[in-house]
């Protein structure tokens, strides 16, 4: 069951933007603005499921801007964000599964939610009916009153003691923000917060970030262009790691490689079932992490792994990623060997690899070479593989901290 879902609203048409395209859409670091957000919130250990509230008529952008998540479908958006924001929470305690208890509710256009925030946020809501994150004003704040020429005079100056900006996700228990939802539907509220507020629930103030601000006018995404152009806001950086693996043959009529069983002459020998290419891309994702080796998380000595099927292996790296914020940009593994021949399972495999990572298929590589009957492989005494892998995380702090 979902126990925490991140509704991310996307409905809007960006009037204060401009354009045709809803600045959702928009491209930021040459994908669309809303993709940002999505990997962020679908990577968080803390957040089980991602619903995106959409227009009717972006079904096609939101694929391209979904594509390589595995999100939950999407539903459909109404005139106000408050609508928006209610249709989802409809949608959500709709699920067949059952209501999840949990909801962060986080505005498609603020592409940069940070894992920190996150977290302070679901913990406050462990003891709070809602939590939201927030900034505290530190300008001094005017009132404008009409002046001459279209210029605006500093009518007054207001108190900024005790004052917060709201961002979002904003998080609540579910069945609470939607009761105060329908209860104050036709009231023009402009975030959850306010519904929460005028609903008596306890809204917990938590700490949120300068980054993550949200893509209202042309300035802000160019402002989103620099900061993931400097390294800044988006806080991440590309990792690279490798993997090389041999197992020998033995007696048996298939082998298993990248996750496919192929018909052989011989088997292959290993503690689990010897999947020379997984455990080569199993190699390359830690090696990426830094976070030692396939013999180190699945000891060949360990009875667990007799037999195991490789896929958990791999299976496994990949949630070390995921629980670190982090995501594929693209795996490729090489299969060294005389025979089988490879090209007629390829693309099986190319599949296979992408179901156990949930990643899409186009970020997979996987090619075969032999040595020309040089060396073990060319006298067919085994299989060789070498693999790499690249991938995007939060960055490292300056010590190298993630
Ligand atoms: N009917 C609406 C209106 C807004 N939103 C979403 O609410 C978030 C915050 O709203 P805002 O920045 O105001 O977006 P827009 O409504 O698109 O912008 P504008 O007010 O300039 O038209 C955005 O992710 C937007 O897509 C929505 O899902 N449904
Ligand atoms: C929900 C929100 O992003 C919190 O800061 C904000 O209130 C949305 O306001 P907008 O008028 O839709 O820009």
């Amino acid at each position: 069951m979902i126990e925490t879902v991140a509704l991310v609203v996307a409905a809007g048409r960006g009037h204060r933007f401009g354009g045709a395209l809803p600045k959702q859409y928009r491209r930021l670091a040459g994908r669309p603005l809303l993709a940002h957000c999505l990997e962020r919130l679908a990577a968080h250990p803390g957040i089980d499921a991602v619903r995106v509230v959409i227009h009717p008529d972006d079904r096609a952008l939101y694929d391209e801007a979904a594509a390589d998540l595995a999100l939950l479908e999407p539903c459909a958006g109404g005139a106000e964000r408050q609508d928006s924001v209610r249709l989802g929470l409809d949608s959500l305690a709709a699920l067949p599964g059952g209501a999840p208890r949990r909801v962060l509710i986080h505005d498609g256009a603020r592409p940069f939610p940070g894992a920190a925030m996150l977290e302070r946020l679901l913990q406050a809501l462990d003891s709070h009916d809602g939590a939201i994150p927030a900034l505290a004003v530190t300008d001094t704040l005017k009132r404008g009153r009409a002046g001459p020429a279209g210029m605006p005079l500093c009518g007054e100056t207001v108190p900024r003691d005790g004052l917060w900006r709201a961002q979002t996700p904003q998080a609540f228990r579910l069945e609470a923000i939607r009761a105060a939802h329908h209860a104050l539907k036709g009231e023009a509220l402009t975030d959850d917060a306010a519904l929460a507020e005028r609903a008596g629930l306890a809204v917990a103030l938590v700490e949120g970030e300068e980054e993550n601000f949200k893509v209202t006018t042309q300035q802000d995404l160019a402002r989103a262009e620099r900061l993931l152009a400097g390294g800044g806001a988006s806080g991440r950086e590309t990792r690279i790691g490798n993997g090389f693996d041999v197992h020998r043959f033995g007696p048996g009529d298939s082998v298993m490689l990248c996750g496919v069983p192929v018909a052989h002459s011989h088997g292959l020998v290993g503690h689990s079932d010897a999947d020379v290419g997984l455990h080569a891309l199993t190699d390359a994702l830690l090696g990426a992490l830094g976070a030692g080796d396939i013999g180190q998380h699945f000891p060949p000595t360990d009875p667990r792994w007799k037999g195991a099927d490789s896929a958990a292996f791999l299976a496994h790296a990949g949630s070390l990623l995921a629980a670190r914020g982090g995501r594929i940009l693209n795996l490729d593994v090489t299969l060294i060997c005389e025979r089988p021949k490879v090209g007629p399972h390829r693309e099986a495999m190319r599949a296979r690899i992408a179901g156990i990572l949930g990643i899409a298929v186009e970020r997979v590589g996987v090619k075969a070479t032999t040595t020309e009957g040089l060396g073990f492989t060319g006298r067919r005494e085994g299989i060789a593989a070498q693999a790499t892998a690249a991938l995007e995380l939060p960055a490292a702090g300056p010590d190298g901290s993630a």
